[in-house]
């Protein structure tokens, strides 16, 4: 048996993560960042560019201070100014990287550059050169290498290793490349260019066609031995290596890829809503390991299956990337099997008819609501007996003046009617604000989307709540011709439940 190759993750969320539209951090919150990133276990953080901004040098020297253990780099043109700027700026650190990147492709050379191949040659000998006296540990990187014809991409290669260059980037800078062709690419390079033996290869992939994890797993194929990446995948445009997918996918598939990496997967998750926290940008409910939906089922054949075996439907445990377990959702497209999991769980072990009864009811609910709640099983194990708790019986908002106000009416649950207004600082805040004074429920929005559903005159706004209340997580759905409207009703959706919840649970007539 071989021992797996060791492929060192280097972390760029800090750099090109941050040139994400909108993504711009603080040196203080870069710094919360990086330590969370070497407690995940990455090899080298990228923390800026420091000839790019006063935040950026900041960044640097306080990471520098902070992490001792970690391989720290800053990224510079090729220009003398911006590797002293980055030279300086790594001064305090324990473990620093140069990092220093020209483009090589025809297009950039005479678009971008307006430089000969001669001078991007020049160039590359005269400033890691340059690099290599300031600090001992220099990266060198190709942009645009995957456009760039591979004979000349070679012979600049050649010229960085010369020169003293320890870990050559080969950047699929635009993600164009395919895994066929990347893969090859590392092999013919890894096996041709003078020195190659020597260093450290790395790929460096975007996302542009949605193939910078599969590029960057097939350059570790082709001999790559250093992956660069972010968190949640964030970066230019669609962004880089989403490195909680690279690291998964090594784990999960180890004996194939006979590779491995020192992050702690178990991590993944914190850090990735950590970083969502940090830059106010969410995570896909349906991105891989780190989305909301990663660990969640809801069709019958899939709950059904997962009951019998979780292996039928899940390729790794979300324990061990960081979620507390797996979910078993309920909807329109659950089967009898989860239904009545769920039900026995709550305590009600129904069988036979009363088992097709509320299996019957649940079916029909889920025609009006998308997700059912415990809360919900208990009420249809009673019956609709119940009533359905507030209803929105009339409602005025206002946005004029300095602050918006709204003024609601709810008829009860016993028939009585309750009104209440409240101001905010917008008409959807006041409408919360009434809302929660007129039932008592007071609930933490954690997000709220409205979106337009059907066409033409059918069209209507739906909301979409999700809430935190009492320690349990709600969502709510309401849909109107009118989106405050459907506002309104999403959050009553949610507070009817959190009140029935509140109530003692009466014995189930079948249980
Ligand atoms: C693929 C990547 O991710 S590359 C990294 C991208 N990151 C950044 O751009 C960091 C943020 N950038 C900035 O703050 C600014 O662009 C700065 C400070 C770097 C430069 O600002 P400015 O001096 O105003 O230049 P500007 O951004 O307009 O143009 C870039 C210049 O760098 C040159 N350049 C680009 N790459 C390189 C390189 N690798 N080596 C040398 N020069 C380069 C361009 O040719 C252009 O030069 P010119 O002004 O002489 O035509
Ligand atoms: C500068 C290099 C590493 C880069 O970010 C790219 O080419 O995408």
């Amino acid at each position: 048996m071989t021992t797996p190759a060791h492929v060192r993750i280097f972390d760029t969320t800090l750099r090109d993560g941050e040139q994400s539209p909108g993504c711009s951090m603080s040196p203080q919150q870069k710094a919360v960042m990086a330590r969370a990133l070497a407690e995940l276990g990455v090899d080298i953080i990228e923390t800026g560019f420091p000839a790019s901004s006063q935040s950026d040098r900041e960044a640097a020297a306080l990471i520098a201070r902070d992490l001792r253990e970690t391989t720290l780099c800053v990224l510079s043109r090729c220009l003398a100014g911006d590797i002293e700027a980055s030279a300086k700026a790594l001064e305090a650190a324990a473990k620093p990287r140069l990092h220093v990147f020209i483009s090589t492709s025809p297009l950039h050379r005479e678009h971008k550059l307006r430089m000969s191949k001669e001078e991007v040659l020049e160039a590359t000998a005269r400033h890691v050169t340059h690099a290599r006296r300031l600090v001992d540990d220099v990266e060198f990187s190709t942009e645009d290498g995957t456009r760039t014809e591979e004979d000349f991409l070679a012979e600049v290669i050649g010229v960085a290793i010369a020169a003293g260059a320890s870990t050559i980037n080969v950047p699929d800078t635009l993600g164009y490349t395919t895994p066929a062709e990347i893969r090859a690419l590392f092999q013919r390079l890894i096996a041709t260019v003078p020195g190659a033996r020597n260093v450290v290869f790395s790929a460096h992939c975007h996302n542009d066609l949605g193939m910078a994890v599969a590029n960057s797993l097939a350059a570790i194929e082709g001999g790559a031995r250093q992956v660069e990446c972010t968190i949640n995948g964030i970066g230019e445009r669609a962004g880089n290596c989403a490195m909680e997918e690279l690291a998964m996918a090594m784990k999960v598939r180890g004996a194939y890829f006979d590779a491995d990496t020192r992050i702690d997967t178990r991590r993944l998750v914190p850090t990735s809503q950590l970083l969502s926290r940090l830059v106010g940008m969410p995570v896909q409910r349906n991105k891989a390991i780190v989305g909301a939906n990663a660990f969640a089922h809801e069709s019958g054949i899939h709950q059904h299956g997962m009951l019998r075996h979780r292996g039928t439907y899940e390729i790794m445990h979300p324990e061990d990337v960081g979620w507390p377990a797996s979910q078993m959702v309920l909807g329109r497209h659950s089967g009898r099997a989860a239904v009545a999991h769920r039900l026995e769980s709550l305590g009600h072990a129904l069988q036979d008819e009363a088992l097709d009864r509320v299996f019957a009811d649940f079916k029909a609910l889920c025609e009006t609501q998308r997700v059912v709640g415990d809360d919900d099983l208990h009420r249809l194990v009673r019956g609709n007996d119940d009533d359905d708790g507030y209803r929105l019986a009339a409602m005025t908002v206002s946005d004029r003046g300095r602050r918006a106000s709204a003024l609601i009416e709810l008829s009860g649950p016993d028939g009585a009617h309750v009104a209440e207004s409240a101001l905010g600082d917008g008409p959807v805040d006041a409408l919360f604000a009434a809302l929660a004074a007129a039932t008592g429920v007071d609930l933490k929005l954690e997000s709220y989307h409205v979106h337009s559903v059907g066409i033409g005159n059918d069209a209507r706004g739906e909301a979409n709540l999700s809430v935190r209340c009492e320690g349990a997580e709600y969502q709510g759905t309401g849909t109107s011709k009118d989106i405050i409207e459907a506002s309104a009703l999403a959050w009553l959706d949610i507070a009817n439940r959190v009140l029935r919840t509140r109530r003692p649970q009466r014995l189930s007539a079948f249980a």
